[in-house]
Order: C-alpha cells, then structure tokens, then sequence
C-alpha cells in the first residue's frame, strides 16, 4: 500500500463515487501484479522497461502526481550505484547448494520471508581499489 491520502473533495475513482473526507488507499503490489495491467506480470522481465515513455504510469514505487516521492530521482540513481558496486567489486555465491528462497513476508516494504545470506569476495581487479579505499577511511 502506498502512503494514505485523503480526498479533499467529492470525486469518482475508477466508476466509484468517493465522498470528500475519505481515506484512498492505492494497492500497489496488486497494480504491479495485475495481468491486465502488465503482460506476464510474475516474470522478471527488464526489457519491458526499455520503452520507458510506455509503461512508466503503471510502475507506482514512488507514486504518482502532486504527492509523490519527491527523492525518486535520488533513490533511482543511488540504488543502481549502491547495487551496480555491489556486482562489479564483489564475487556472489549461495551459502549453500540450496537455491535462494525468494517467498515475500508482510509488512510496510516488501521483505523476504527468509533473510538474504550469501558470501561475496573481492573481484581479483577490484582487490587494490577496495584496499585504497578502506585505507583512505
Ligand atoms: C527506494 C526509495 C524510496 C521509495 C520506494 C519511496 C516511496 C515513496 C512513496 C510511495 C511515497 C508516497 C507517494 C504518495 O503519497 O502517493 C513517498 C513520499 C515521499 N518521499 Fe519517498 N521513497 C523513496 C526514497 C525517498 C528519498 C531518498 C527521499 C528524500 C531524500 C524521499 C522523500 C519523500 C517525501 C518527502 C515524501 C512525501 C511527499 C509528499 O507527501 O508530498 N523518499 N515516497
């Protein structure tokens, strides 16, 4: 669910007439898994974002319109930095043979029932960048 929101006046939303005062709440994990909203909506698909001008409206993380998220631009690109460094200084591997447990918990975000647990090790051709840095802290 995304942030509560109030309407400031009478209003109709989706057909359904809303009296001024009510709470909204948009279900946003329901949007996002909607079929007739998105087309095979449980598989990862990143390419489905290559024509961004087309589906940017129907991807609400942050919201939409005059209330929503005013550090979107910063989450977008901090995320990708943090995650990017994350693949290119480090070797991932499993904990184990077991393949990672991907089951959605509850809650306010969106946790993973089981923790992540995995081991990483510098990449052979980030170990002296790694090593610059920390030293430089
Ligand atoms: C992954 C990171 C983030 C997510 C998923 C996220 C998501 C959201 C959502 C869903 C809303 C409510 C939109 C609505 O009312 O419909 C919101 C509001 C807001 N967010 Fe974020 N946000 C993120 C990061 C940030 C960051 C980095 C900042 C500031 C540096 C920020 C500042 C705010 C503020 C001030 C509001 C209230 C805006 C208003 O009510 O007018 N958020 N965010």
């Amino acid at each position: 669910m995304l942030v509560p929101h109030e309407s400031s006046d009478d209003c109709k939303v989706g057909g359904y007439n809303i009296p001024k005062g009510t709470m909204l709440l948009i279900n946003a994990w329901a949007i996002h898994r909607d079929p007739t909203v998105w087309d095979d909506p449980m598989n990862f698909k990143p390419e489905r974002f290559e024509k961004m001008e087309v589906e940017t409206h129907k991807l609400l993380p942050f919201g939409m319109g005059r209330r929503a998220c005013p550090g979107l631009g910063l989450a977008q690109r901090m995320i990708g930095l943090g995650l990017s460094s994350l693949i290119q200084c480090f070797e991932w591997e499993r904990i184990s043979a077991e393949k990672i447990d991907l089951s959605e918990g509850h809650g306010i975000t969106l946790p993973k029932v089981k923790p992540l647990e995995a081991m990483c090790r510098p990449r052979n051709a980030m170990v002296n960048v790694l090593q610059e840095l920390a030293s430089s802290v």
